[in-house]
């Protein structure tokens, strides 16, 4: 779709410099994440786990790609959840069912997120793990 033409005119020329400070902003928004909620603490324990497990267990490439996938999954859902969260308490303080309801479906991704996970854990640490084991 055309941008309209006073967009065109302020959009700001492609600067290297520019999207490196894009990912240093992006940077600075996980470590708020890593400092301030307490389920990315959570999530940094299991994803330690994982890795430490699988680094034990001598994955291959193809356990490690889902493995990351998996991990990948959840970090990506508490992100934008923390991301909402933040959002709904900035437009609205007050108690409303409507940010109620969205919260609450965020937070229902995250669990999407987190199942998913848990499976492809199982399913991937699972054999080797019962064969070390065995
Ligand atoms: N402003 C609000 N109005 C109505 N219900 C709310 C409101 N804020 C929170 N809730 C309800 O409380 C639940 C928990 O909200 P909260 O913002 O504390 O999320 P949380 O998952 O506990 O987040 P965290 O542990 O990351 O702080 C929401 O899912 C929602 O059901």
């Amino acid at each position: 779709m055309p941008l309209p033409p006073e967009t065109e005119r302020t959009r700001p020329r492609f600067a290297l410099t520019a999207r490196l400070k894009s990912v240093t902003y992006a940077a600075r928004g996980l470590r708020v994440l890593l400092m301030q909620e307490h389920n990315a603490w959570l999530h940094l324990a299991a994803t330690i786990a994982v890795i430490a497990c699988a680094l034990v267990l001598n994955l291959g490439a193809d356990d490690w790609r889902w493995l990351v996938l998996a991990i990948a999954l959840v970090w990506f859902a508490e992100a934008v959840n923390t991301a909402i969260e933040a959002l709904c308490d900035r437009i609205c303080p007050a108690f409303d069912p409507a940010i109620g309801r969205i919260k609450d479906i965020a937070a229902g991704a995250v669990l999407i997120a987190a199942l998913a996970a848990g499976a492809i854990g199982l399913l991937t640490l699972g054999p080797p793990l019962l064969a070390r084991l065995g």
